[in-house]
């Protein structure tokens, strides 16, 4: 019990800080001098009180005046309000990199100060760190390479890998976001420059869930690049090689695998961006062997499923009607197949149908029409959502999306094809024939200039009473008259966070498709009717901790209910397991770091 008092105990200081925080706990340093100043963990700039740069052999080092964490958090604002007035007028690529170049000056330089920036202004900033302008930092990553961040594996270093895990620095990691950069965002192969991806992931990992930063660990595996242009781009930083196909390929993942494995058993690997075929193999490969899950493949679903499940509540229906939903899912690809796969389950679950009866209701198109069991080398990953002959209603195989949403009408059009604009103006204006008053229009894919339509063009075609989403963020819809076209951010940020975090603490092994129901679960119920009633089916991204604290309790507890948790740091299974929901609740939320500086001890 005294542990339960604990924790609530320092979450009520997590609520209290803020400038004005309860002092934190003293940090050990074992260097001196300009090398703190060196170090963005510890460095605090012109923040050193004068005591501390006696003891740290910092005096003389910097400039006199000392100021305050506030003032340097206003000063960093400031800095971004001008650069903000100063690049008025320039193209919007230019903005974009001058921002994520101003923001990542101070990641590199001052760690605690960058992430409360991010923290206080995830809204604001999320598109900078995280997509659309993190597609960009990776299309342009070797000009605009400085310093590296995470760890490079390459094929080059078969053999060499367990070794070379014990070269990151940190004793500890909790989270590791790994690509091998062969799908990056709908961006395509962008080879070792992919890296950008786990950065991003990871400061959303910290911003949203409070993972320390000095216990998150981004990861390349570069196994070349079937990228043309790359390849003869001369300062292009990865291997020079096509990539490494079949079993040459998965041997470098099972050693990469099986060395974070050794030196950290816990944990856990957020597969990321990995081109189709190998997103499968490898979440089929390590799910019951290691802490691992895909992020494009389970926690889109997870996303998805909550957007629909709204989208059904926004339509003034009980979820009991989720069976009755007409959803058109255009593409097959990693994420448009766990979304379809999940959200069959659902229906199954909900409705108390058999997944094949639950099938009928769903419509899968990819870059050759509607999939259906007629087709020539049916892709086996698609083959159990294609449509069977005698439930296509006139349709045939190959219908073009055009075709299948006159055909169909469907009360759900969902985009997660990669291709910007297929949502034209004439599907758009199909889907106002939809058989529901409230259709809703998802287009999911990433960055923004790939989304399959843009807000605008879906109010303005589709008309005025539809559910929007999208994966990027667009603004809302100013539909004249005083009405909002609401704009929802459908994207696995929501969820990741919390699916991490969750098993982290849980200290579970594995993360179970139990886990990740729970997750989406979670996030559907999250809003209010009153809020879904006006077509808002994601919380803002203001909240996303709140969310993630929601989302992290929820994976948290299935795990205990599968008997998988085994306890973190000094809470056992069973003091889990006698959490209430919102101790449990309250218990995420108190372990989520949050950027104060610390009083720095030295010891050699
Ligand atoms: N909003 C979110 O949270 C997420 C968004 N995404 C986005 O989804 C997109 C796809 O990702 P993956 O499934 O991993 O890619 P993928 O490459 O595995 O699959 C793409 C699919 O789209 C289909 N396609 C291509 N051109 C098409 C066309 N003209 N018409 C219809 N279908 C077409 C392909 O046949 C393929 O089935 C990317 O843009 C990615 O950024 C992915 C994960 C999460
Ligand atoms: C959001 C994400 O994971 C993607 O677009 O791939
Ligand atoms: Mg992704």
């Amino acid at each position: 019990m005294w542990k339960l008092v604990r924790y609530a105990a320092a979450s009520n200081i997590a609520r209290s800080r803020r400038f004005s925080a309860a002092i934190p706990g003293p940090c050990i340093v074992h260097k001196r001098g300009a090398d703190i100043l060196h170090d963005p963990w510890f460095n605090k700039d012109t923040g050193f009180p004068l005591t501390e740069r006696d003891r740290l052999g910092l005096r003389g080092l910097l400039p006199p005046r000392v100021i305050s964490f506030e003032q340097q958090y206003d000063r960093f604002m400031n800095s971004f309000r001008s650069l903000e007035n100063n690049t008025q007028g320039q193209p919007d690529k230019v903005v974009s990199l001058a921002k994520w170049r101003i923001l990542n000056r101070l990641h590199d330089r001052n760690e605690t100060l960058y992430y409360r920036v991010l923290i206080d202004n995830i809204k604001e900033f999320a598109p900078i760190i995280y997509t659309p302008t993190v597609g960009l930092v990776c299309q342009n990553y070797s000009g605009l390479f400085r310093r590296p961040r995470g760890m490079y594996f390459s094929a080059k270093d078969k053999g060499e890998m367990m070794s070379m895990i014990y070269n990151w620095p940190a004793h500890e990691v909790d989270m590791i976001v790994l690509t091998d950069g062969s799908r990056i965002l709908g961006l395509g192969d962008l080879g070792v420059q992919g890296i950008g991806i786990p950065i991003g992931k990871l400061d959303v990992y910290v911003a949203a869930a409070g993972i320390n930063p000095q216990r998150i660990l981004p990861v390349m595996l570069d196994v070349g690049t079937n990228n043309q242009k790359l390849l003869e781009d001369c300062l292009y930083l990865g291997l020079r090689q096509p990539r490494l196909e079949g079993e040459e390929y998965l041997s470098i993942i099972d050693e990469f695998m099986e060395a974070v494995h050794a030196r950290w058993p816990k944990a856990i690997v957020q597969f990321e961006d990995f081109q189709m075929k190998w997103a499968f193999e490898t979440l089929e490969r390590y799910q019951k062997r290691f802490c691992m899950f895909n992020d494009d493949i389970q926690g889109t679903a997870g996303v998805a499923l909550a957007g629909l499940l709204g989208t059904v509540r926004a339509q003034g229906q009980s979820l009991s009607d989720f069976g009755n939903q007409r959803i058109v899912v255009v593409g097959a690809g990693s994420a448009g197949l766990g979304v379809l796969k999940m959200a069959i389950q659902a229906v199954a679950r909900i409705s108390g149908c058999s997944e094949i009866a639950a099938k009928s209701q769903f419509y899968l198109i990819d870059k050759d029409g509607l999939v259906t069991t007629e087709r020539n080398n049916l892709d086996p990953a698609a083959a159990p959502f294609a449509k069977n002959p005698r439930d296509m209603e006139g349709l045939t195989e190959g219908c073009s999306i055009i075709e299948v949403v006159k055909k169909v009408k469907p009360h759900v059009l969902l985009g997660l094809s990669g291709v910007g604009g297929i949502f034209n103006e004439e599907v758009l204006k199909a889907m106002r024939e939809s058989v529901s008053t409230k259709p809703a229009i998802f287009a999911m894919s990433n960055p923004t200039m790939n989304a399959e339509c843009t807000a605008i063009d879906a109010f303005k075609h589709a008309g005025e009473n539809i559910v929007f989403a999208s994966g990027s963020p667009f603004e809302n819809v100013d539909l004249g008259n005083g009405k909002v076209g609401h704009v929802n951010q459908a994207n696995n940020m929501y969820l990741f966070p919390g699916i991490g975090l969750g098993t982290l603490l849980s200290g579970s092994h594995l993360i179970t498709d139990g886990m990740l129901q729970a997750a989406a679960e979670c996030l559907a119920s999250y809003m209010a009717d009153e809020d879904i009633l006006s077509g808002i089916l994601y919380p803002s991204v203001d909240s996303i901790r709140d969310v993630t604290a929601e989302v992290g309790a929820a994976v948290l507890r299935a795990a205990v209910e599968e008997e998988l948790a085994e306890g973190h740091g000094e809470v056992g299974p069973r003091e889990l397991s006698n959490m209430c929901k919102e101790e449990t609740v309250e218990y995420v939320r108190s372990n989520m770091w949050y950027p104060v500086y610390s009083p720095l001890v030295h010891e050699k």
